[in-house]
């Protein structure tokens, strides 16, 4: 082992298993984690890492395991396909969970243990506005059967993952706004079962290339009355259409997966502060102290400021994404029981949560790997496969702007309840005190406050005043005589700024919420120093909403730097241990940076020697080019 990461893991602090218990949910789900990886993928003998042959193997192999608890499917998947995305990803987090949730009984037992399936909801004409979609389903009364068409060039369904002809069916939404299960394609290689089908790959993309997405045109292509899913909204034999209770729960899906997002914008982003932190305690480079020894790069403050806040913000969002998770499985209970009471918050929360997330990993990763100078930028860190990877996070399953948006919109309705003198419960009830608001007690001192729970009320300050901004913006286009609608778009910059400042809230106080309950003392310090780490990062990075706000004086700016620069040096000793706690196994990393070695330069030069431009002593390339060339000259 690296004497230096041997070095780094003396002297803990804390327990680190129980840490890494704590992010699984307990001992026995971090028991059970390992079980997956160390038993039934790492020891299985047909386990060929990571290739594409050995998609088959996995899917028989999780039904011999029997395992169908989504979260294990996903840690047995993961540690078969790394970081990297698979093609099998949006079978198991969009086609399977609409079937859950938009079947009927009989057709969840004709269809559920067979089929292998996408998700065809965008067109080329619309991804975001799906009201805007332009697929047709007809009723035909006389043979019981929908009659499905593409009308137009921009109705063509457009990105459908995992659309070969490989696969069955997909899910299908089309106008009236239902989802129709749409049987195409027979299992193996057949084509298409019946006419009046196109389908293509819609070609290269910036990464995501073991997903094949595709095309999908139809031409007056018949499916079964029964192939709509009727669990929510029915067609009859009739032809009369029996409304949902709410045209939203065809959204579900939707909610289900950006609710999934959240916690994985966290396990990525602790996937790349491992790569990082890790290489950046046995990296030297340059001098501190002339005529000294080269420092580890981890002991420069800059490359600290790179690192720790990113450190802390992926605990965050691990914490986030099992609140968000354990919300969702909350409502989403209620609204089976028909109990939609709820669904408007969800919505809310999953939508801004999402966008809150990705953007902030997005950002992250490739802070991540410029941190690794030009070590980061080949593949053998990894970091660029991640990026590549994780970006388009924050496009698909709303894009991000958009999900801000449709935040905001639940942030205005709940200010104007305000107004009219209700109360609120749930996440905006702080919300309730935005027209009482005092000043915070310490604005008058100069010392910032440390308290964790002070700091959340000054961020739960800071969001209630720019969700007043917002609306007060879209007051002032109504009084100069614009319509609701222009009135709203003027504001939708103050509206995103608003919903972000909610979600920096709502994910510090989740923070704060989980440190509470954390009773192991050192545990218990350490993530209490990455809260309060976090928290401080933020104020230094929207020091002007805080001073907006009024919680934050002019003379206590310089206090919270001095306060981030203290924090940094507190996290310095147990970086290496904490990102020890994601316990991320080398082999899913797959990153020759993260080793839990740190014997970093010998498998760098191993990974190069192994590339197939190598294979040779001179690569043919100038025996067919360059020699023949040189002949002539
Ligand atoms: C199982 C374990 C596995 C773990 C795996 C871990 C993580 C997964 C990681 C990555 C994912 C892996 C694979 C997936 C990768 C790629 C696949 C990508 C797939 C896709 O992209 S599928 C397509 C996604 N498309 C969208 O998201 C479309 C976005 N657009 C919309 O949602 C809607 O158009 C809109 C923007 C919300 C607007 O809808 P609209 O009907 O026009 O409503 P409005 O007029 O704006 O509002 C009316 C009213 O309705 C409320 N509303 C809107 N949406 C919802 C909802 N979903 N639920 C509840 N309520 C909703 C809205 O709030 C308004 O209410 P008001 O009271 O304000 O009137
Ligand atoms: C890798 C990948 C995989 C995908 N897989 C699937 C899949 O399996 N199945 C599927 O159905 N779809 C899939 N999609 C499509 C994806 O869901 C859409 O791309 C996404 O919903 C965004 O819609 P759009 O592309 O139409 O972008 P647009 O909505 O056209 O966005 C373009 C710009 O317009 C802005 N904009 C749009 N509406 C508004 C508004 N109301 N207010 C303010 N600004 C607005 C956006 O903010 C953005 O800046 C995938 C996409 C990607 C990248």
């Amino acid at each position: 082992m690296n004497p230096d990461i041997l070095r780094e893991r003396q002297n803990a602090t804390f327990d680190i298993e129980k840490l890494t218990n704590i992010l699984d949910g307990g001992a026995e789900r971090t028991n059970r984690r390992r079980e997956i990886r160390e038993v039934l993928v790492l020891n299985d003998p047909d386990f060929d890492y990571g290739t594409p042959t050995s998609l088959p193997t996995m899917i028989l192999k999780l039904r011999e395991y029997g395992i169908s608890d989504p979260v294990e499917i996903n840690w047995y998947k993961s540690m078969y396909w790394g970081t990297g995305r698979e093609a099998l990803g949006l079978h198991y987090v969009m086609f399977l969970p609409t079937l859950y949730t938009q079947c009927d009984s009989e057709q969840f037992n004709k269809w559920v243990p067979l089929i292998i399936g996408t998700y065809a909801q965008t067109e080329m004409g619309h991804g975001t506005h799906l009201r805007g979609l332009e697929t047709t389903a007809t009723f035909d009364p006389a043979t019981q059967e929908f009659v499905m068409h593409s009308p137009t060039v921009t109705s063509i369904k457009w990105w459908p993952g995992g659309r070969n002809p490989l696969f069955l069916p997909l899910i299908f939404l089309s106008i009236p706004l239902s989802a129709s299960l749409f049987d195409l394609f027979l299992s193996g290689f057949a084509l298409p079962t019946c006419s009046g089908i196109v389908i293509g790959d819609i070609g290269p993309k910036f990464g995501f290339d073991a997903v094949d997405n595709g095309y999908l045109k139809l031409e007056h292509v018949r499916i079964p009355r029964e192939n709509m899913l009727m669990k929510y909204a029915q067609v009859k034999p009739d032809g009369s259409y029996v409304k949902p209770l709410s045209s939203k729960l065809t959204y579900g899906t939707m909610v289900f997966i950006r609710s999934l997002i959240v916690g994985n914008a966290g396990i990525v982003l602790s996937q790349c502060c491992t790569i990082a932190i890790r290489y950046s305690a046995v990296r030297h480079q340059s001098e501190i102290r002339a005529g000294e020894a080269e420092p580890q790069i981890l002991d420069y403050q800059t490359q600290q400021h790179k690192l720790f806040p990113l450190l802390a913000t992926a605990y965050a969002f691990l914490f986030a994404g099992q609140y968000m998770i354990d919300t969702y499985n909350r409502i989403s209970g209620d609204i089976n029981q028909g109990d939609l009471s709820e669904m408007p918050e969800l919505h809310a929360l999953s939508a801004g949560l999402k966008a809150f997330t990705t953007w902030t990993a997005n950002t992250g990763i490739e802070v991540c790997r410029m941190s690794c100078g030009g070590h980061g930028y080949s593949r053998s860190s990894a970091l660029p496969d991640i990026y590549v990877e994780f970006t388009p996070s924050c496009t698909y399953e709303g894009e991000n702007t958009v999900m801000m948006l449709q935040t905001a919109r639940f942030l205005m309705k709940s200010y104007r309840q305000v107004q009219a003198g209700q109360q609120l419960s749930g996440a905006v009830s702080y919300l309730n005190k935005v027209h009482h608001r005092v000043m915070a007690p310490q604005a008058v001192s100069s010392q910032l406050d440390l308290n964790l729970n002070t700091l959340v009320d000054l961020y739960e300050i800071r969001a209630a005043m720019l969700v007043e901004l917002a609306a007060q913006s879209i007051q002032q286009e109504s009084a100069r005589g614009k319509c609701q609608e222009d009135s709203w778009n003027n504001s939708t910059i103050d509206l995103v700024r608003a919903s972000d400042a909610h979600c920096h809230y709502m994910v510090l106080k989740m923070f704060r919420d989980k440190v509470d309950q954390i009773e192991d003392p050192g545990v218990h310090s350490v993530m209490s120093t990455l809260a309060h780490l976090y928290a401080i990062h933020g104020m230094g990075n929207f020091t002007g909403d805080f001073l907006q706000a009024g919680v934050l004086t002019g003379a206590q700016v310089p206090s919270v730097s001095k306060c981030l620069k203290g924090l940094l040096a507190e996290v310095r000793p147990s970086a290496v241990l904490l990102v020890d706690a994601f316990d991320h196994h080398d082999k899913m990393l797959n990153s020759v940076l993260g080793r839990h070695d740190g014997n970093v330069y010998e498998a760098m030069f191993e990974w190069a020697r192994s590339s197939p431009l190598n294979r040779t002593e001179v690569h043919e390339s100038f025996h067919k080019h360059l020699k023949p060339l040189q002949a002539k000259l």
